[in-house]
């Protein structure tokens, strides 16, 4: 046998006895999450595999440094090293095969170092609303209500201003919306938008919610609404209101979200009684109470809620203007991220369209999403992102077009229960085509439906969407959950395809090493663009400081897994989340 020939066996041994040993650790820890699971109950089983990663990799650790330790048992060295040259390279080699995966590990470990330290570093500066904090705001009569600016459902919109508001400044105009920006600094922004004026007058919106049957009381309304309460601000409600809503006397008391750049903040919420506003007898004369439209069937009483006033819905946006093909990529992001975080806080949108969600402008022009409207949020503060499905009186949410597969399917039984951890990912993935300035594939114009299409019946994106993020899009519009990937691992993906095709390029020779130092270097541009003040992207700053502060590197991996896949496979099949 050649020399040559000897180092690869001595690779392969070594490459085998590794293998071997994370088999055995592989079924050792699979003992333990059998023995845990039994122990742990329910909420164990239905948790993520990924969680159970690091563990995983502790016993690669470990059973590594056991084979080293088998290694140095005289009679292997004696009998290997101290035979012939042939044994002399097979045995060389294995060390050399045993040292190549060491070095792995190290890099992994060297690069799990590096992300938990620039995590450290991005957690470290909260977001911020963007509205100065009011401090008074709950009663009616605190605000001016302007011009109807939105209709739903189950609600009217109106523009508003707090009542000191239109003091109008020496020089005759109105003063300007101090806003501040994500960061805490202040400074006075105009954005540009159709409805400009509008929103200088009027920078708050107040939400009215119709009341059938909640009756009149405070405690019914807050009941009944109280979903309604999960982008609250900590100091939304009066403090009397807070205490009663934290103490549960309001029933159920849903999960708050904290504040995030890509999910509506309400800064106010209280009751009050149900005003005349005006188009109320032409548009929804019915849920008018009885006091102000004899044939009206709705309550004395209701909820209001005080947002910031956007310029868009996402759906108005999208019928007048053509944002650039990076916009829209960078759109698609935006909704990945505000999903991921209002996962991460157990909290599941059910009703995401283009409608429920609001659009501004940063200094640069491009487009800032945010989620709204948590009329049918899953936020059960016991509960995690799964539903109970015993009965077919069960919610299972709004909106049962972009109702993903897995939740339009579910039949109720005894024991079923719907896994929610996807499913607005899903939804994310059929607004995407808006986004791409074609129809939503599960509206009536194309007519798929959720509930039985085949994946291979999704239209094709026009070309004005770049590969990857046509990749990203099929992906998340994939059947089963355990084969779509996360809102986070999506999110990533478009990370990677908008800041990261140098390390993309590299494809496979880009090991865990170069990703550590690409995300190093994305850390220096995005500090530095902190340090230059206001001007920039604002909102790619926001998004990739989001990335670094959210970083786990099995997501990160899995993300540009599927990249370099999709990159090779092109339109072959695609890998399983
Ligand atoms: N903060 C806001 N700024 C500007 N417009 C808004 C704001 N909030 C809501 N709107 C507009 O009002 C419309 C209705 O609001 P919303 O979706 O919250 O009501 P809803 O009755 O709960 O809706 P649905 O029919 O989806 O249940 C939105 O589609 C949007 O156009």
């Amino acid at each position: 046998m050649s020399v040559k020939h000897a180092i690869s066996r001595g690779l392969e041994l070594g490459r085998s006895i590794f293998q071997l040993g994370v088999l055995k650790a592989g079924s050792r820890v699979a003992a333990k999450l059998r023995a845990d699971r039994v122990r742990a109950g329910p909420a164990f089983r239905t948790a993520q595999p990924q969680a159970f990663l690091p563990l995983r990799y502790r016993y690669y650790r470990t059973s590594l440094r056991g084979l080293a330790a088998q290694l140095q048992w005289a009679g292997f060295v004696r009998r290997f090293a101290g035979g012939s040259p042939r044994n002399r390279a097979v045995f060389l080699a294995f060390g050399l095969g045993v040292g190549l995966i060491e070095k792995q590990i190290e890099d992994d470990r060297l690069s799990l170092a590096t992300c938990n330290e620039i995590k450290a570093v991005f957690r470290k500066k909260k977001f911020q609303s963007p509205l100065k904090p009011l401090a008074y705001g709950y009663k009616l009569e605190d605000y001016i209500v302007g011009n109807q600016i939105g209709k739903g459902s189950n609600a009217a919109v109106y523009e508003a201003a707090p009542q000191f508001f239109c003091s109008k400044k020496s020089d005759g105009e109105p003063a300007a919306v101090q806003i501040r920006d994500s960061e805490g600094e202040e400074g006075n922004r105009v954005m540009p938008s159709l409805s400009c004026c509008s929103l200088r007058n009027f920078p708050l919106a107040i939400k009215m919610l119709w009341n059938f049957g909640a009756g009149s009381s405070n405690e019914a309304i807050f009941r009944s609404m109280s979903h309604e309460l999960v982008p609250t601000d900590p100091l939304a409600l009066a403090p009397a209101k807070q205490q009663l809503t934290l103490d549960g006397n309001f029933g159920v008391v849903p999960r708050r979200v904290s504040a995030h750049p890509n999910v509506i903040r309400v800064y106010r919420a209280f009751t009050a009684d149900v005003p005349l506003l005006p188009g109320a007898q032409d548009e929804y004369p019915d849920v008018l109470p009885a006091r102000l439209n004899p044939s009206g069937l709705g309550n004395n009483r209701t909820l209001f809620l005080v947002m910031k006033n956007y310029p868009f819905s996402l759906r108005q946006y999208l019928q007048v203007c053509t944002p650039s093909r990076k916009q829209r990529s960078v759109m698609v992001l935006q909704l990945l991220e505000g999903v991921d975080h209002l996962c991460k806080q157990g909290v599941a949108h059910r009703d995401l369209k283009s409608d429920n969600v609001l659009l501004e402008f940063d200094s640069d022009g491009c487009p800032r999403l945010v989620i709204t409207d948590f009329g049918c949020c899953l936020a059960e503060s016991e509960q995690s992102l799964q539903l109970p499905f015993n009965s077919q009186w069960v919610d299972r949410g709004g909106n049962a077009s972009l109702m993903a597969p897995e939740v339009a399917s579910a039949v109720p039984g005894r024991r079923v229960v719907i896994d929610y951890s996807k499913a607005d990912a899903w939804a994310v993935g059929a607004i995407s085509y808006e986004i791409f300035g074609e129809p939503n594939p599960f509206y009536h114009a194309v007519g798929l439906h959720s509930i039985s299409y085949q994946e291979k019946q999704l239209p094709i994106l026009h070309s004005s969407a770049p590969a990857d993020v046509q990749l990203v899009i099929r992906l998340l519009l994939r059947r089963s959950p355990t084969k779509r990937p996360s809102a986070r691992v999506a999110a990533n993906m478009l990370h990677l395809t908008l800041w990261g095709q140098r390390i993309l390029d590299k494809q496979g020779n880009a090991g865990m090493r170069k990703l550590a130092e690409w995300l190093l270097c994305q850390s220096a541009v995005v500090l530095l663009k902190g340090c230059s003040g206001p001007a920039g992207n604002r909102v790619e700053a926001e998004l990739q400081r989001n990335f670094l502060r959210n970083l786990e590197l099995e997501e990160l991996r899995t993300a540009m897994g599927f990249l370099i896949y999709g990159r090779n496979q092109h339109t072959a099949r695609i890998p399983s989340a």
